[in-house]
């Protein structure tokens, strides 16, 4: 079998004049796994340099027969501006919905990224992998009339995986000719592809999930305008906002963890313990608006997050000049939360350590401490359901989803400049909250 690095390069070859300019180049699909396993293969044109290998096993079985899969894809980017990639962000979001009704409901759907062998941010794309168990004409039907619905741009791309006799796979695309009639174009051969040394989706999340500076996720909130009013009310509130803030001479404690950690509990008895400040990201002032947020896709929801801690910076500045500030949650959760949703698969998928994506933001108020607390997956499930209030979805899932909230931990462990502190969470309140007074006497000496 050849290796998948010289598949890829014989695809990369442009094969018929008339399809050569479109197909110069193949594309890479990384398909999420049950059990956040990541398979990668290509699809390019079919060449005579030889039988494609198979893809990767798990991945064969989701793509081939019996069943049919589909593949639906958006462009993260279809344009320059802030304005394409909101449009691109909601159009995803529209279509998830629509495929969890009528015919197209019993179809298992499974997170699926497009991108360029060469990796980068350009021409990243975000969808689905449609599978159908019975292979019903419906599916295929209620697809097309899908796609019929996105009149505007930018529109999504749909290809149909199929097996031939020899057991090779092969991606059938849909075009639309003229304007009117979809066909389904020359078939693509569907290969292995190595794994790229980054997740294709981390050179684009500056710009969509863990904003490096405040403009950034500004941009995206005056992109949502149009149509969130709550976005020109939390623009309005953070406008107000100094950008250089002068904190005064007072330590800030950041105290950071998943849901029912303890957060709450700490925080409120640090801040009786110290007679601090007791602050917390969302701050109360756009807290109304957070359930608008929490219902758009990631790219809003997030920006909304990163806003609303330059809005607390700006209430911590002003606490700490008159005491000791603590803050429940700040920069770690909106970026830890971001980076372990965006980046599909495990936690061997994540950027390395001492990627800049876990770097502090520049124009951010830093805090003196960061506090991260830590408890068994079993007693924090205790907790939860001892505590048996509504929860989140994102909450939900990282209940559901042990992977996931694998990967919101290492997240947190990673984030530097300034780094977390763990403290294990799981012994009674008082002897937690002597371990943390322990730690912020050490490390904040400004302490009166
Ligand atoms: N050290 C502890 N031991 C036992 N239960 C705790 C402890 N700390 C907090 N709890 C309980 O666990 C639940 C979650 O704590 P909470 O402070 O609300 O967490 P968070 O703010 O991180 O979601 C609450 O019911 C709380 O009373
Ligand atoms: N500073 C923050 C705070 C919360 N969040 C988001 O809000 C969710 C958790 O907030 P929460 O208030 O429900 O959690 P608890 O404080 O109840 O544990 C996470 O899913 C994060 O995505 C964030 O992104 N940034």
């Amino acid at each position: 079998m050849a290796p998948a690095g010289r598949l890829l390069a014989l695809l990369a070859r442009p094969q018929s004049p008339s399809r050569a300019g479109a197909m110069a180049q193949p594309s890479c699909f990384a398909l999420e796994l049950p059990g956040g396993g990541l398979a990668h293969f290509a699809v390019g044109p079919a060449g005579t340099e030889g039988p494609a290998a198979p893809p990767d096993p798990r991945a064969a079985a989701l793509l081939g027969p019996p069943g049919r899969s589909y593949a639906l894809c958006v462009p993260v980017a279809p344009g320059r501006d802030c304005a394409a990639r909101v449009r691109a962000a909601r159009l995803l979001q529209r279509l998830f919905l629509q495929l969890r009704r009528g015919p197209l409901g019993r179809c298992q759907l499974r997170r699926l990224l497009r991108y360029g062998p060469g990796g980068g941010a350009g021409g990243l794309q975000r969808g689905v992998l449609l599978r159908d168990p019975d292979d019903s004409p419906d599916t295929r039907r209620a697809l097309l009339a899908l796609l019929d619905s996105c009149l505007e741009a930018p529109r999504p791309s749909l290809g149909e995986f199929v097996g031939d006799e020899s057991h090779q796979l092969w991606q059938r695309p849909w075009e639309l000719r003229g304007g009117r009639e979809w066909r389904q174009v020359d078939p693509e051969r569907v290969v292995p592809a190595p794994e790229p040394a980054l997740h294709p989706v981390v050179p684009d999340l500056p710009s969509s999930g863990v904003f490096p500076h405040r403009e950034a996720a500004r941009a995206v909130l005056e992109a949502c305008t149009p149509f969130m009013p709550e976005a020109r009310a939390v623009l309005e509130l953070v406008d107000q906002c100094p950008r250089q803030v002068l904190r005064g001479a007072f330590p800030v404690i950041v105290i950071e963890g998943l849901d029912a950690t303890g957060k709450t509990t700490v925080t409120q008895a640090v801040a009786d313990a110290l007679q601090a400040a007791l602050l917390k990201s969302p701050p109360a002032c756009i807290s109304q608006w957070r359930q608008a947020f929490d219902d758009e896709p990631a790219i809003i929801r997030r920006a909304f997050y990163s806003l609303g801690n330059y809005i607390v910076a700006s209430e911590i500045a002003q606490a700490s000049a008159r005491s000791p500030v603590v803050v429940d949650r700040y920069w770690h959760s909106t970026a830890a939360y971001a980076i372990a949703t965006e980046v599909s698969g495990a936690v061997q998928h994540l950027p390395p350590a001492h990627h800049p994506v876990y770097q502090w933001p520049k124009d951010l108020l830093r805090p003196d401490l960061v506090v991260l607390l830590t408890v068994s997956p079993e007693e924090r499930l205790r907790r939860i359901r001892g505590r048996g209030l509504e929860r989140t979805s994102e909450e939900e899932e990282l209940e559901a989803n042990s992977v996931f909230r694998q990967k919101v931990e290492v997240s947190y462990t990673r984030m530097e400049s300034p780094g977390c502190h763990e403290v294990d969470a799981s012994p009674s309140r008082e002897r937690v909250l002597q371990a943390v007074l322990s730690l912020i006497r050490d490390r904040c000496p400004q302490l009166p």
